[in-house]
């Protein structure tokens, strides 16, 4: 009954939120509280106006205090916590990769026995301006191959002049390079002259298949069609193979079935440059029977 009387006279100087706290205290706090608060309302007051506040609440709202004064302080631990996770996962697929690229540790990377050679021996033929364009496909090139599921043995030959300066210039990335051979030798001192096959489209013999034991060797030449049955005469001349891809039936080909920067493969809509297709597309635009056995998948 005192309690209750207590209880009431407490009440009558709280606020509704304070009452709420009340309400969900257990009975040996709420003794607690009551003589707590009770000592509390007997103190003199300096200021009457000023709700008093009890030493639960207090104790409370130091709390809070403390609370969001450390909240820098937990948003670094977090950020430190985030970062040592993502190291230690790089780690992980480091160790399981034994060094190779990061982003292949989760494919199956299988690489192909089929070289691809750009033959860069034509720089004399070419400007500055078509240098830089020959320079971004072979770019583009190495980038596709480093990303292939079945990756071609890839070759830069006759690598100089012009086109090595504009490497150069352009920041010498290149020179890090991985899983590519960047050579200085014209591709017939590298490889044996049967393995040879040079593309071209005025061969008058038709790709049927690839062959893995063979090198295909690409004109690195943009030439705006300045220079007609130039790698067809070379090829001719150095008495190796040549083809012409079987493009028809899969490329909108101009009359002169030469690839330009952006055709387009029917079966698939992706813009490729000359030498793209020769590396990645080739395969699908052919409908070989290993079609995707090389080519990465084209989104
Ligand atoms: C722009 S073309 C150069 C054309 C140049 N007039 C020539 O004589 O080869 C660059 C290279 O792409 C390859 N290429 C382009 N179209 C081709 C096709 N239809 N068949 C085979 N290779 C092709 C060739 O290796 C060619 O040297």
């Amino acid at each position: 009954m005192t309690g209750l009387f207590k209880g009431f006279q407490i009440q009558q100087t709280m606020s509704s939120e304070m009452l709420l706290d009340f309400s969900e205290t257990s009975g040996a706090e709420r003794k607690q509280d009551l003589s707590e608060d009770q000592e509390e309302k007997q103190k003199p007051r300096v200021n009457e106006g000023i709700e008093p506040v009890s030493k639960r609440r207090m104790k409370k709202l130091r709390k809070q205090k403390q609370w969001e004064e450390q909240r820098e302080l937990r948003k670094q631990k977090r950020k430190e916590k985030h970062k040592r996770k993502k190291l230690e996962r790089q780690c992980q697929l480091e160790s399981n990769s034994d060094g190779n690229d990061r982003k292949r540790v989760r494919r199956q990377v299988v690489h192909s026995t089929l070289r691809l050679i750009i033959d860069c021996s034509f720089d004399d033929l070419m400007v500055l301006k078509d240098i830089k364009k020959l320079h971004k496909q072979i770019q583009r090139c190495y980038a596709e191959n480093r990303r292939a599921l079945h990756p071609v043995q890839f070759y830069l030959t006759s690598h100089g002049g012009q086109l090595k300066k504009n490497m150069d210039d352009n920041d010498k990335g290149w020179v890090n390079w991985k899983d590519i051979h960047i050579k200085p030798e014209h591709y017939s001192e590298l490889i044996k002259k049967e393995d040879l096959v040079y593309l071209t489209s005025d061969s008058p013999n038709v790709l049927q298949e690839l062959d893995e034991s063979k090198a295909y060797v690409i004109g690195g030449l943009v030439d705006h069609n300045h220079h007609k049955g130039f790698t067809y005469k070379q090829a001719s001349d150095y008495g190796i193979d040549h083809a012409q891809l079987p493009l028809g039936n899969f490329v909108k080909m101009n009359s002169r079935k030469v690839l330009a920067v952006n055709h387009e493969a029917d079966n698939h809509k992706h813009s490729v440059s000359i030498l793209e297709c020769c590396i990645g597309v080739l395969p699908t635009i052919c409908s070989f029977h290993f079609q995707l056995e090389y080519c990465k998948e084209i989104p």
